[in-house]
């Protein structure tokens, strides 16, 4: 019988995660039985990279295989991960330049624009180069906060301001402009980075409320005394919408090669701006209800999974004015439902549907020959 290999490129945690494993145990049944009904068959042999080899082999050691799903969590090594795709040439189930353009939260902006999903209107200030370091231009410029300018109320002059990449940052404590652009509270302050989690939503007449990654139970917290915005890196600012019930949704989508498309699950939990502690069940998982999405809101998710071409990609919506209205407002990248046979189950067809569509299009491209050719050295 001809293998298959299905080579999974990530950090140690998320391919042990109870998700993960039931996907995969799942998606090799599912593959073993689509396989009965085809001419040529083949075995699946699910060749998970090992993280030391990954962190710390050049990529021309790491394991080969027929199809890849390598994708980005903290620690992971991106850059490394498209050299060895660059060299392999495996079947990519997760666009790797893709999920670079992830890592930065203004690019994603843009990529989900070019994919005509509603965004919030957005000012965007980038205050350094892509590797950290201040163009030589700036080097000289007089930035007034350094750090995180936590507690900076009464310290600062009624108004700032900050050249950044030609044009000017100003803030007065009820407003923020950068060039021509202007906004004022309630907004909310991203920072390009979309690593870093530190959200912090400044309020009309002061005061500011901080989010960060879930803390044990705590989930945001409330400084009544900032009033001056960060001007240490870059950021994004958007209003601040009110979602319908302080809810955010939460869509967790799965491509899939055959009708009816994209699998799509959305759930709704407490958003982190409207309280500090995480809502949380009796088993200790995240409080969370199952919600319908609307024919639109289903078909702006369905444009964002292709535009990413990530084969399993969640993002969060924010659903305005009883709903009339739906806005993206972040895109995780490779993310799981928690704790949901039928999304695992769901998840499992895809990916078994997926790798059968790979397998079709290897042998279509090998002409009239059934088998393989040999794998270069
Ligand atoms: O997307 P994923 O599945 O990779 O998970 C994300 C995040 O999901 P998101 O991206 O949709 O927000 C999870 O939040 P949820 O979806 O469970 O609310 C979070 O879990 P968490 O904070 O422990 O949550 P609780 O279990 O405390 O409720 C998890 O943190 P870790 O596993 O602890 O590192 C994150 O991983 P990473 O980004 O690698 O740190
Ligand atoms: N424009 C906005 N208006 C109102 N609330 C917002 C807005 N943007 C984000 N939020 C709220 O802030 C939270 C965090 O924002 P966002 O998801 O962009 O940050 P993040 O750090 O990438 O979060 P995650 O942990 O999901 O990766 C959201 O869950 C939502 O509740």
């Amino acid at each position: 019988m001809e293998v298959f290999s299905l080579g999974i490129c990530c950090m140690a945690k998320k391919v042990q995660s109870a998700p993960f494993q039931a996907i995969l145990a799942f998606a090799k049944e599912d593959f073993a039985r689509l396989q009965l009904a085809s001419e040529v068959q083949y075995e699946l042999n699910v060749v998970v990279f090992p993280e030391d080899v990954v962190l710390n082999e050049p990529v021309q050691q790491w394991p080969l295989c027929d199809a890849l799903i390598a994708f980005y969590s903290a620690g992971f090594p991106l850059r490394k991960a498209i050299q060895y795709y660059e060299l392999r040439r495996p079947a990519s189930l997760c666009d790797l330049y893709m999920q670079l353009a992830l890592l930065d939260r203004n690019k994603t902006y843009e990529i989900l624009e070019g994919a005509q999903v509603p965004l919030p209107r957005r000012i965007v200030v980038m205050r350094s180069h892509p590797d950290g370091h201040l163009p030589p231009e700036q080097e000289n410029l007089n930035l007034h906060q350094q750090g995180d300018g936590q507690k900076n109320g009464d310290e600062q002059p009624p108004c700032i301001a900050t050249s950044t990449l030609g044009k000017v940052f100003e803030q007065n404590g009820d407003w923020i402009s950068f060039g021509e652009e202007k906004m004022c509270k309630p907004f909310v302050e991203k920072p390009v980075d979309a690593e870093n989690h530190d959200v912090i939503v400044y309020y009309r007449g002061g005061g500011a409320r901080l989010l960060f990654r879930k803390k044990k139970n705590q989930c945001s917290q409330l400084d009544p005394e900032r009033v001056y915005v960060r001007t240490d890196t870059s950021y994004v600012y958007e209003p601040f919408l009110q979602g319908d019930g302080s809810m955010d949704v939460k869509v967790y989508g799965v491509l899939c090669v055959d009708t009816p498309g994209p699998y799509l699950y959305a759930e709704m939990r407490h958003s982190p701006t409207s309280h500090c502690e995480v809502h949380r069940l009796p088993n200790g998982r995240e409080k969370r209800v199952e919600t319908r999405l609307s024919v639109s809101e289903r078909a702006f998710s369905i444009r964002l999974l292709e535009a990413f071409g990530q084969f399993v990609c969640g993002f969060d919506l924010l659903r305005c004015n009883n709903g009339s209205e739906t806005y993206v407002i972040d895109v995780n990248g490779w993310s799981f439902v928690k704790d949901n046979d039928e999304y695992y189950r769901q998840c499992a067809l895809s990916l078994a549907k997926r790798l059968e569509h790979e397998i079709a299009c290897r042998v279509r491209s090998w002409g009239d020959h059934s088998t393989k050719p040999q794998c270069a050295p």
